[in-house]
């Protein structure tokens, strides 16, 4: 039996699932509320359907599919981002197929084939791309039950070469369209694998036409076979722009996220820094004035420790909207460090920024947390204008902190400069 991990925070809760078939999941919730996402920073995630609240499991390949603790079974999962490989295929398979088996059939009828070739051709035209995808539906595990399809397209490509006796063009384009759709899957080295298929395929043909060998194309084979290189090339080419549409929209919010802090919503400490240090060189480059604040929380451990720690949480959010109400558009607030906050303002004179720092300080007073009763939220601010003597971002952020540790001694609620 194995030890179940049992929650956030448990052993295995952050094991890596998806890619490896041999990982261990936990599912978290029940089907009424679908499975929920991990916490941000484990690099786990859920996969398939949730077989039962609190469940856990181990994901096993093969055809009994997933194996839970309470003995149910379910699909097996496909790797991140080919849980859809069965439906995305069938479409490029219908199109290839079925263009494909006109072709197959302009050369069966100048050859001369025999009923039963006609209706092998007519399941691989016809039958096949529909008999493929109910066959992986309804497989426990439709990722793999599609791959095995992805080779039996290879094999019966093979086949037809051998049966179309090597006509030389619907040879050359059925055997370029069917490495194509591997290679458009994305699946690493899965053209490579499906090559031996191909040629088992191209034996089995051969054998049954004697490896009769006519290359010669008729101007009707060329024109039968032209919409299949039209077509499916066309429609390979949109679905790969579609593709190249979907990553550039998630790498888009990747850096989105990367860049912003989960609690408040302002920049991470290390895009603010980013975002200061072009601060300074504008300064140091251009003279356009720029000024940094430094924000602390005064005795926020004393609230975390006498609240706790998700009252905490809410004191660091409503700071950070009032720091957000205070600023302009232009302006960069980041969350610098626990209760620590970095602000730039850019083209900014120390008169003007002093105006904004206070204005942040009042609306920090007026903060309200129900479950801290009348007890007020405060925070002391170092200010430092950028000047000509500052080398670095470092040097420049030290004299803001300088003059936030002498806000602190002053008594705290406070500005200096
Ligand atoms: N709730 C919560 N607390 C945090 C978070 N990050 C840091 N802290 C806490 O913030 C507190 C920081 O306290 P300090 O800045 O050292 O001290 P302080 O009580 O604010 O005192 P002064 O700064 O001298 O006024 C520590 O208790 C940390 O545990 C967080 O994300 N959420």
């Amino acid at each position: 039996m194995i030890g179940w991990p049992q929650g956030p925070g448990q052993p295995g809760w952050r094991h890596r699932l998806g890619a490896e078939p041999q990982a261990w999941a936990l599912w978290i919730d029940d089907s009424s509320r679908g499975a929920r996402t991990l916490r941000p920073e484990s690099p786990a995630r859920i996969i398939g359907t949730p077989a039962a609240a609190g469940t856990a499991c181990r994901i096993r390949p093969g055809r009994r599919g997933v194996q839970t603790n309470s003995g149910r079974s379910g699909r097996a999962p496909a790797p991140h981002g080919f849980d859809r490989l069965p439906q995305r295929t069938y479409v490029f398979r219908l199109l290839g197929m079925g263009l494909g088996a006109l072709c197959i059939a302009a050369v069966l009828r100048e050859n001369g084939a025999s009923p039963l070739v006609w209706s092998l051709c007519a399941f691989t035209g016809l039958v096949w791309p529909h008999l493929a995808l109910l066959v992986a539906r309804s497989s426990a595990s439709p990722y793999r039950a599609e791959l095995r399809n992805l080779l039996l397209d290879s094999a019966q490509t093979g086949f037809w070469v051998a049966m179309m006796q090597f006509n030389l063009l619907p040879s050359v384009l059925l055997f370029t369209l069917v490495t194509v759709d591997k290679i458009s899957t994305g699946i690493p080295r899965l053209w490579l694998w499906s090559l031996p298929v191909f040629a088992a395929g191209l034996l089995l043909g051969g054998l049954a036409t004697g490896f009769a060998v006519r290359p010669d194309t008729s101007t009707t084979v060329m024109l039968v076979a032209l919409p299949m290189l039209l077509i499916h090339s066309i429609a390979v080419s949109l679905a790969s722009n579609r593709m190249v549409q979907q990553i550039r929209q998630k790498n888009r919010l990747l850096d989105e996220l990367s860049r912003t802090d989960s609690l408040t919503g302002l920049h991470v400490r290390r895009h603010w820094q980013a975002l200061a240090d072009r601060a300074l060189h504008l300064r140091q480059t251009e003279g356009i004035p720029a000024t940094l604040l430094l924000l602390d929380i005064d005795h926020f451990k004393a609230a975390n420790d006498r609240h706790g720690h998700a009252v905490g949480d809410d004191v660091l959010r409503a700071v950070a909207e009032a720091i957000r109400a205070g600023l302009r558009e232009s302006d960069d607030a980041g969350r610098y460090g626990g209760d620590e906050f970095g602000i730039v303002l850019h083209a900014t004179p120390p008169g003007d920024a002093r105006l904004v720092a206070e204005a942040i300080r009042r609306e920090i007073r007026r903060i309200g947390v129900a479950e801290m009763g009348d007890s007020r939220i405060t925070a002391s601010i170092g200010m430092a204008p950028a000047h000509g003597g500052h080398d670095s971002l470092e040097q420049w952020i030290e004299e803001a902190d300088a003059a936030l540790y002498r806000a602190k001694r002053g008594g705290r609620d406070r500005i200096e400069s």
